[in-house]
This record gives structure tokens, sequence and C-alpha cells, in this order.
């Protein structure tokens, strides 16, 4: 007989360190459309973000990640009442097998990546940290992302991945970049009380996932998956 050894890593462990994970508000989710309810009388969602500053890529071990180094930047509006959001980074999560990569699913479709813009509530709290601790203290931006035409936008960031090929690394670019232009044309979204979907996993995040996918080359889709460490999708 040999002795079977079960390694479990992964989300089924990740309440074992993180408790939070075992809340009643974790994220992602499947969106069943046949349930979402109108948007109602919401205000529109607003947003203005700072195009020509110095931002780093940074390799945090799983995909990429892009950090605004403070730069001035607002989300209002929609589901966030009063309060005002900055812009804190975003970052991408992708499978590692195409048409998997996304953390949220739509009628239990999943896309082949999805890019989270994170923004912190600067209207009560005075720090992304103090925020991220806090049930109003997120609002993350989701934007699914499917196989077509390249993303010129993105492909400034991407065209940078073979400088941080390993966990740590970090490249800082100027070149000017309107986080704008990373969002869908038509910004019809689906929003609900959720939390950051990686550990510590905190009941923070109010999520704002744009129903219209994005469009990216697949070969856009290649180069992520392969200066990618560890493999997995966290
Ligand atoms: N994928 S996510 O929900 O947008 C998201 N997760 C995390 C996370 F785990 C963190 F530790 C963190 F500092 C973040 F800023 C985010 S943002
Ligand atoms: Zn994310």
């Amino acid at each position: 007989l040999v002795p079977v050894v079960i390694l479990i890593v992964g989300p089924a462990t990740w309440v074992e360190k993180f408790p939070e994970a075992r809340g009643t508000r974790q994220s992602p989710v499947d969106i069943v459309t046949s349930r979402a309810s109108s948007g109602g009388s919401a205000p529109p969602l607003v947003w203005r973000y700072s195009v020509n500053h110095p931002r780093s890529v940074v390799n945090p071990g799983y995909c990429w990640r892009v950090d605004e180094n403070g730069y001035d930047s607002e989300l209002r509006g929609g589901p966030l009442g009063s309060d005002v959001y900055k812009l804190q980074q975003w970052h991408c999560h992708w499978g590692s097998v195409n048409g998997e990569g996304s953390e949220h699913t739509v009628d239990g479709r999943a896309f082949s990546g999805e890019l989270h813009l994170v923004h912190w509530n600067t209207s009560k709290y005075n720090s992304f940290t103090e925020a991220a601790g806090q049930p109003d203290g997120l609002a993350v931006l989701g934007v699914l992302l499917m196989v077509g035409s390249k993303h010129d936008e993105l492909d400034k960031v991407v065209r940078l991945l073979p400088y941080i090929q390993h966990k740590g690394d970090k490249v800082t670019f100027s070149e000017p970049l309107n986080p704008a232009n990373l969002l869908p044309k038509r910004i019809a979204y689906w929003t609900y009380p959720g939390s950051l979907t990686t550990p510590p996993c905190t009941e923070s995040v109010t999520w704002i996932l744009f129903k219209e996918p994005v469009q990216v080359s697949a070969e856009q889709v290649r180069l992520n998956l392969c200066y990618y460490v560890n493999g997995k999708n966290v």
C-alpha cells in the first residue's frame, strides 16, 4: 500500500490562516444575470484618472500589478454614496488555460482574464491600509477580458513583463497611460458588497463589475501567461 498524502493548498485552506475567508460576503462570485436587480435610480458612476505620472509594474508573485504611486484620481457615484475613492493599484488575473482566467463568472461562464482597478475611500480613511480593513473601504472596478483584438493601452504594461519575470521585480515607467482606456465603452455594471479575492480575503470591497468584456489579443494573453510566476492563478 502506498501512503497517499493529499496536500491541500489554495482557497480551501485559506480559512485556517485568514478567518475572514469564512465570511458572509466572499468574492469572487458567479453573477446570475437573471437574479440581478435593475440599477434603479443609482447616480452615474464617474471617474477621473491622472495620465502623465510615473507608474511601477511589480511582480507580486501572481501576474502583475501597476502601482499608481499616490498620484491623484477619483472614483465616485454609482453604489459609492457620497464618498470619493482614489485609485491605488490595478492588476490582473489570468488562467493557465485560455478562457479560464477570470475570477468572477457570468452565468457560470469564465473569461480569459480579469483586470481589477483597486480604489480606496479617501473621504473616510487616511490610508489604503486603513481603508482595506473597513466594510466601505475599497471599491474595485472589474473588467472581464476576452481574446480578440490587441489592447493598445494594456500593451504599455504587457511589453514590460519580460523585465519583471521574478517575484518582487519592479520597473518604473513614465509613458503616459490613461486607466480609463482600460474600461469598456459601455459602462453598464453589476455591483455587490464583497471581499478581496485573495488572502486576507477582507470583506471591504464594493465590487463594480462591468458587463461588457474588453478584448485583448491571444499574444497578450500568452505573454501574461509566460511571464507568470508559479504558473498558478491565485
Ligand atoms: N483581487 S482583489 O480582490 O482586487 C485584491 N486583493 C488584494 C489583496 F489580497 C491584498 F492583500 C491587497 F493588498 C490588495 F490591494 C488587494 S486587491
Ligand atoms: Zn484582483
